[in-house]
């Protein structure tokens, strides 16, 4: 693992979406394409405004979606849908993307979904932490298990009250059940994996992902055992973390 402490949030985007650009950049000279997986939520802005500029040949990149609401309208502010797409999909010229569509006929989608994305390997996933320690919506206890590609999972209290204090709904009610979610297992598959986690909501998440082994209760904590991971703090989503071994990597 390797753990990078930018000053705030848009200096982290900046080197998230550097790095970003070059492993895309790399696999596309390697193989004439690349294959990415991307998360969404407020944790994401910063990275996701400096990846659109990068000088990347995106019509040569496959993009794939990492969960949405079940039953959420793409026109409402709180689908994933409409952020990748304002925020990614309009900005560059990609063609193949892969969206999560909760209000589609949910077993039929997740079998489609699961076929495109085992025809090939995922060269890079760009994986926001929740404040829960939540990865993708594998809410604690996150199943590690499931070899399925995505799952349907119910969202925790925490999870909503989350989305909510985010702005993304007005009250817990509106947060749906469930979720269309990529699984724990799925992710771990990604050739390299990235984390953009930025802002002060994320300190206590932050400290629980160092200060615990790999557990359920803390889903995030099994990226530490991933071969090529790179988790991007900022001194605020760092404040509560206390390592030496940490320090020394500023
Ligand atoms: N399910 C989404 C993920 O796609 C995201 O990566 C993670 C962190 O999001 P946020 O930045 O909103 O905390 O949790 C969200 O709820």
């Amino acid at each position: 693992m390797q753990v990078t402490i930018c000053g705030n949030a848009q200096e982290l985007g900046r080197a998230a979406a550097a790095l970003t650009a070059n492993i895309i950049n790399e696999q596309i000279a390697a193989k004439g394409k690349a294959r990415l997986v991307l998360s969404t939520g407020a944790s994401q802005f910063e990275t996701l405004e400096a990846l659109v500029k990068m000088d990347i040949e995106w019509e040569k990149v496959e993009m794939f979606h990492l969960d949405e609401y079940v039953g959420l309208s793409d026109r409402h502010p709180a689908s994933f849908r409409k952020y990748l797409k304002e925020r990614f999909v309009d900005q560059v010229p990609i063609e193949k993307v892969h969206y999560v569509n909760g209000e589609e006929d949910i077993k039929g989608h997740i079998e489609m979904l699961s076929r495109e994305i085992a025809k090939e390997p995922i060269d890079l996933a760009l994986i926001g932490i929740g404040e829960n320690g939540h990865i993708a919506f594998n809410d604690p206890p996150a199943d590690f298990d499931t070899t399925e590609a995505y799952i349907v999972v119910n969202l925790d209290e925490n999870c909503k009250k989350q989305q909510v204090g985010e702005g993304w709904f007005a009250s817990v009610d509106d947060v749906p059940r469930q979720a269309i979610s990529m699984t724990v297992h799925q992710i771990m598959q990604s050739k390299v994996i990235i984390s953009s986690v930025p802002h002060q909501a994320k300190a206590r998440a932050i400290r629980a992902f160092f200060e615990n082994e790999v557990t359920r209760d803390v889903p995030a904590t099994i990226l530490k055992t991933h071969p090529n991971y790179t988790l991007f703090l900022d001194t605020h989503s760092a404040s509560l973390v206390d390592q030496p071994e940490l320090r020394g990597e500023r």
